[in-house]
């Protein structure tokens, strides 16, 4: 027998990351072969935004994916939010050359303010929120902390474009195939802060580090590569990185829905104090999936180089997220 649809709600839909996104759920690539869904689009009340939504409408029903089960259209978000399963927030303004990702905070907490509300009022109450619009952890901060009726573990921010940038960038320093790759984790927030930590890492039983071998290159090399990649995208592209961001967001909820089958994957997630991170900060974390449901990895050891990454980025958030204090 098949599968009831589940309703998929997806912000900024006829933006880039969208365009690369959207196709992929219809398709079957998040959910599994066997789920059909409802893609609840929301777009802002712009003549010019929603005609271009028109139009991706009119090409994801000239795909007739079979699991595509309905297509709604919306420019407010307590009907696109109605009865979600799965929200993906990726409707924001995104940043150009010369900015931080932080210098879109005050453009875009509004947005996650008002997409938080309407959450907490109209989502199933089991809805799964991946935020992706930037800044990802502090936007996912704020939603959270606007939709209080909800459980706050169902709030998450992406870093799986940075777990995802990090492999690649192992795999062709140490020569492996990037798919064999495992326990690799990106502690903190989506930002140039951010510890992409291979320490525990193994190809084939391998360890990665040993393999590598070069704590130089880790600091000066590594590291700055994967925490600059997106304004180095940005620099190339003129717009900020698309396609490898609407991936990401499958991985991440593919993950999240249907198991990492024992894997470390990377999410940001509300803490619960693990790893002296306060309760509440929304951080990048190792995490293992299973029926639904996240777990962090516990007790990995932090020697001092990470616990000093650790500490910067986690300053980094506060620092964030103290500034988005009197908004909620
Ligand atoms: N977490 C991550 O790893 C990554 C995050 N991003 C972020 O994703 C966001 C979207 O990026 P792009 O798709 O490239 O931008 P874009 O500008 O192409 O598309 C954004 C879309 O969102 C819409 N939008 C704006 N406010 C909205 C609202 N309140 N409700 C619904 N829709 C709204 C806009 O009309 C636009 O169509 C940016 O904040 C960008 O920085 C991008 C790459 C990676
Ligand atoms: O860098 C940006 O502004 C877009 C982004 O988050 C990324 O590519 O990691």
């Amino acid at each position: 027998m098949s599968k009831k649809p589940v309703r998929v709600a997806v912000t900024g839909a006829a933006g880039q990351i969208g365009y690369a996104l959207l196709f992929r759920i219809a398709s079957g690539e998040m959910l599994g072969k066997d789920q059909p869904v409802i893609l609840q689009l929301l777009e802002i009340p712009d003549e010019k935004a929603q005609n271009a939504l028109k139009g991706v409408i009119m090409e994801l029903e000239d795909c007739a994916f079979p699991l595509l089960a309905g297509i709604e259209a919306h420019s407010d978000p307590m009907q696109a939010f109605k009865d979600t399963d799965y929200a993906l927030l990726v409707g924001a303004r995104p940043r150009g050359p010369g900015m931080e990702r932080a210098d879109l905070l005050a453009a875009n907490a509004q947005i996650f303010t008002a997409q938080g509300k309407a959450l907490n009022q109209v989502a199933s109450r089991n809805v799964k929120v991946l935020v992706v619009g930037n800044p990802a952890n502090t936007n996912a901060y704020i939603a959270m902390k606007s939709a209080p009726d909800l459980p706050a573990k169902n709030f998450t921010a992406m870093l799986r474009l940075d777990h995802n940038r990090a492999a690649s960038q192992l795999a062709a320093k140490a020569g492996f195939k990037v798919g064999d790759v495992r326990k690799l984790t990106v502690w903190g927030n989506h930002s140039p802060t951010m510890y992409a930590d291979y320490r525990f890492a193994t190809v084939d039983g391998k360890s990665v580090k040993d393999m590598i071998d070069d704590q130089a290159w880790n600091k000066d090399v590594f590291l700055p590569t994967v925490g600059k990649r997106g304004a180095a995208i940005i620099a190339a592209r003129g717009l900020s990185s698309a396609a490898s961001a609407a991936n990401a967001a499958i991985d991440h909820m593919r993950d999240w829905a249907l198991g990492s089958q024992g894997e470390w994957v990377t999410m940001g997630v509300p803490s619960n104090g693990e790893y002296g991170i306060p309760k509440g900060i929304v951080f990048g974390f190792p995490v293992t999936t299973e029926n639904g449901e996240y777990k962090i990895v516990d007790g990995l050891e932090i020697d001092a180089f990470s616990q000093e990454r650790i500490d910067a980025t986690l300053a980094e958030l506060q620092g964030e997220q103290d500034g988005v204090k009197h908004l909620l």
